[in-house]
């Protein structure tokens, strides 16, 4: 088991954990019935949520000697600039197919209804780098493993994921690879905002 909740890890008890909890909408079948989609939108409405959220990355990732910090299209793009600014690293965005414009390389990937595919500019990472990869949330870990391929083809070492929001039982555990999995809060069952 490579998946870690911030709650055992350091910060049992603190109330910041809670407070980003609180500050997710749960909205009941979105995008389709049955799915209970975690909306971080009312997170980044509430500036002191949004603020402990990258604080606590950061605090987790600013001495780790990490010179690249990766970004998920599109809500890893909501946290991971922020991340990359305060630890002194680059930002990489991961992009869904066609959207950038330089050579890029392609990783597909299994999505619970068909398949989709990440990509990166080719250059944007160098052999050797240390990268984190940043999502709000991993349900079947299918995009962070795209993400992990992407950044391993180039030879950049994948040192850790972290995500917002994640299952205490990530269905893609294996499809990590290994590589540890940092998460902050479940998901919220209920809408409490
Ligand atoms: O662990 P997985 O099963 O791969 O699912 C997690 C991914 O799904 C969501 O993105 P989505 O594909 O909905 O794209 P979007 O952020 O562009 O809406 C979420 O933001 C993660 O990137
Ligand atoms: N339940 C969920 N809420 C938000 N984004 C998701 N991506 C995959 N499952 C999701």
């Amino acid at each position: 088991m490579v998946e870690m909740f911030a709650a055992e890890n350091g910060l049992k008890g603190d109330p910041r954990l809670q407070a980003i909890s609180n500050a997710i909408r749960v909205v009941p079948h979105f995008p389709k019935q049955g799915i209970m989609f975690q909306d971080i939108t009312t997170l980044l409405l509430d500036h002191k949520a949004f603020k402990h959220t990258v604080d606590i990355f950061v605090d987790r990732y600013k001495d780790m000697d990490i010179s690249v910090v990766a970004g998920v299209e599109a809500r890893g793009f909501m946290f991971g600039p922020s991340i990359a600014l305060a630890i002194g690293a680059k930002f990489v965005p991961l992009r869904k197919p066609k959207k950038l414009p330089g050579e890029v390389i392609a990783e597909a990937y299994e999505l619970e209804y068909g398949r989709d595919c990440l990509e990166m500019h080719v250059g944007a990472v160098e052999a050797g780098e240390r990268a984190i990869v940043i999502d709000d949330l991993v349900a079947t870990g299918g995009t962070l493993s795209a993400a992990i391929r992407l950044l391993e083809r180039v030879g950049a070492q994948v040192v850790e994921c972290g995500c917002v929001i994640g299952l205490r039982e990530v269905k893609g555990q294996l499809r990590l690879n290994g590589k540890p999995l940092y998460i902050l809060v479940e998901p919220r069952e209920i809408d409490g905002c």
